[in-house]
């Protein structure tokens, strides 16, 4: 069952330094969000707190369950799921069986990696879903970059994650990666939530259904591509510099 994700009021401090100050988000279940802001906004430890991985304050709720206290795996067992900056596939592995620990996780280890007659559906699926199918029986280590960020979506496509938490998915990536990657995006969020932590803005504009800015931890602006792009708040982030409106009678 997909299930909105309610944050309020969260806050994480590091030492004394507060990195995520008092942030409310509110994603409906089949969003597409892109989660952006300058270096050190607070994206991954936003994404950090909700998985379970930085201790926070306030709430996290995926539809009935809070979110904030779980451990990490419990996290995950209510189908959130998230990938890294760096991927983080078994290179020696090949993608069929990276899959299939995946989707094994809670079988007993010495099945996992038996030769198994028939694929199961659900790794069949994420194959065909991430374009894998004709790499199954290539060591992960082997692939293409942008190849070894979609066997990590794979994997968490056969646990059932209903919401993935994506960080910069395609940093480093080659501008037909770029595409591939925006269209599996959309195929994903056709059923289950993606957030999307990224900086790059052709990306958003191409991918994004709806965009939360944040800024020194909080909450700068949110809505469409476009209304985003048009808020001078952001603007001045971005840039450097206010976007002011010259009052009347004033030189421009
Ligand atoms: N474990 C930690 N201990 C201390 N400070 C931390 C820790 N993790 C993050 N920070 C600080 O919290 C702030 C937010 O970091 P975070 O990585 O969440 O930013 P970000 O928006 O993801 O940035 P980037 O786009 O560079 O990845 C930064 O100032 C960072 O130095």
């Amino acid at each position: 069952m997909n299930a909105p994700l309610t944050i309020r009021d969260l806050r994480v401090t590091f030492d004394g330094f507060t990195a995520v100050d008092g942030v409310d988000l509110d994603i409906r279940p089949g969003d597409l969000r892109f989660l952006i802001g300058p270096n050190g906004a607070g994206k991954t430890t936003l994404v950090d707190a909700v998985t379970g991985l930085a201790p926070a304050t306030g709430s996290v709720r995926f539809g009935d369950h809070e979110l904030l206290g779980r451990p990490v795996h419990r996290v995950a067992r209510l189908g959130i799921g998230r990938t890294f900056q760096t991927a983080t596939v078994f290179e020696q592995l090949t993608v069929l069986q990276n899959l299939d620990i995946a989707a094994g996780a809670g079988r007993p280890v010495r099945t996992l990696l038996r030769q198994r007659r028939n694929i199961p559906d659900e790794v069949a699926a994420a194959l065909e879903t991430t374009g894998l199918t004709a790499h199954r029986d290539r060591p992960a280590g082997e692939l293409a970059h942008g190849q070894k960020q979609w066997l990590e979506i794979g994997m968490l496509l056969v646990q059932n994650v209903r919401l993935l938490l994506l960080d910069e998915p395609v940093a480093g990536m080659s501008h037909a990666e770029r595409e591939a990657t925006g269209a599996l995006l959309r195929r994903i969020a056709a059923d289950r939530t993606v957030v999307v932590i990224e900086h790059d803005m052709d990306f958003l504009r191409a991918v994004a259904r709806s965009v939360t800015v944040l800024h020194a931890g909080r909450v700068l602006s949110e809505g469409t591509v476009a209304e985003v792009r048009a808020d001078p708040r952001v603007q001045e982030v971005y840039l450097g510099e206010p976007v002011v409106t010259a009052p009347a009678g004033s030189e421009a």
